[in-house]
């Protein structure tokens, strides 16, 4: 088994009926944001670390304690230190926000009026002291989540686990408890699921891309949706993204790709940056708003709507869909087997006459399209 140094929270574990097989390790006081497609594994690393899965491969161990193994070592879920918030706030229906909170203190052992002490300090570190003698029926969306978020921590977690904590809330309720798990999450160790690249910038520190039951990458949030490797973590920051091997020969500019269906993609290799050795595999990324379009010409023997200049990428296309965005119009487009999209204004939309079926030449600079190893 492969060691992960340097962990609080190290998961190296697998499930082989599920096709899942995970290592990642959390730091100390670190926040990690998990993303990934449906089925990528993210409820199944959570089972894992909450103690509702047991691994078949590998272990999970906190601060240096195996909370679970393949041979059998196990400590339950409310011995584990980990705390799992779901979606839903699934308070008990029947007891006070107070008693709510003062269940985790009480049940670890505190007499009663200690325990509804520490309930009163938790809900006012969420804001939500004034709700201490109601019952769960008659909070919002927003005031419930809350409150489930100070009975986590009452439970003083060595770990929190969040899975979309905003999923249930409506629109409105979300920007106040992001700013309060913002403040919470701030100094604790945490994973919190999420499809949203706005919470990955603001809650965590690092990105785990999980994909079919692997992580596909990690890295600190602002470089991994600035310089996606995973086609997906390019999805989630808006960016076209095309694989290929880094084009060889002698004359060859380190920034140019050779992708199948598209042939050379020329772009340029970021400062600091390795570019890939030739034939290597590599990535070439770049924003919808930089790919302009064209009708193809009738003419043969040119590309007369295509300005020449700077270097520049052109492909030819078909629109596929086009997909209104408050003051653009998105563009989708297959290109030599690829998905390409292209932000448009509905103006230059129009001029062209967009319709799905329409044969278009896709046009990007190279000086727009950034290219480094996968
Ligand atoms: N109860 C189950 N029994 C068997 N296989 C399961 C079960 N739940 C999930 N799986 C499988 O395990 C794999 C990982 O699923 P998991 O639920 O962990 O993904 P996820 O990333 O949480 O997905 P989602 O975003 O849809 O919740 C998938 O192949 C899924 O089909």
């Amino acid at each position: 088994m492969t060691a992960l140094p340097g962990g609080h929270l190290v998961v190296d574990a697998g499930l082989a009926a599920r096709g899942v097989r995970l290592a990642l390790a959390v730091g100390e006081g670190e926040t990690v944001a998990v993303m990934g497609p449906n089925g990528a594994g993210k409820s199944t690393l959570f089972g894992l670390c909450a103690g509702l899965l047991r691994p078949d491969t590998g272990s999970v161990t906190l601060a240096g304690r195996v909370l679970a193994d393949a041979r059998g070592a196990w400590i339950p879920p409310h011995r584990r230190g980990v705390a799992l918030l779901a979606q839903e706030p699934l308070l008990f229906p029947h007891l006070s926000v107070l008693e709510n909170v003062a269940f985790a203190p009480r049940a670890a052992g505190a007499p009663r009026a200690e325990a509804r002490a520490a309930a009163g300090r938790w809900l006012r570190e969420v804001d939500a002291e004034e709700l201490a003698g109601r019952r769960p029926a008659e909070l919002s969306g927003g005031q419930a989540q809350r409150v489930a978020i100070a009975r986590a921590l009452a439970a003083e977690p060595r770990v929190l686990l969040l899975d979309e904590p905003f999923a249930a809330l409506d629109v409105a309720a979300a920007p106040a408890l992001r700013r309060l798990l913002r403040r919470v999450l701030a100094d604790r160790t945490a994973l919190v699921v999420t499809h949203e690249p706005l919470d990955a910038h603001l809650l965590a520190d690092r990105v785990v891309v999980l994909e079919s039951g692997r992580v596909a990458e990690s890295g600190p949030t602002a470089e991994l949706l600035d310089r996606p490797r995973s086609r997906f973590a390019a999805g989630l920051a808006g960016l076209n993204f095309v694989e290929g091997r880094a084009a060889s020969g002698r004359t060859t500019p380190p920034g140019r790709l050779s992708v199948d269906g598209l042939g050379e993609v020329s772009g340029t290799v970021p400062d600091g940056v390795e570019p890939p050795r030739p034939g290597e595999a590599g990535v070439a990324v770049f924003r919808p708003a930089d790919v302009a379009l064209y009708p193809v010409p009738t003419a043969p023997g040119g590309e007369p709507g295509v300005p020449h200049g700077s270097p520049r990428n052109a492909w030819r296309g078909v629109v596929r869909e086009l997909e209104p965005r408050g003051a653009q119009v998105r563009v989708h487009c297959g290109a030599g087997g690829h998905a390409l999209v292209a932000d448009l204004t509905p103006a230059a939309a129009a001029e062209l006459d967009l319709a799905p079926g329409a044969a278009v030449v896709l046009v990007a600079k190279a000086a727009a399209v950034t290219v480094y190893g996968a």
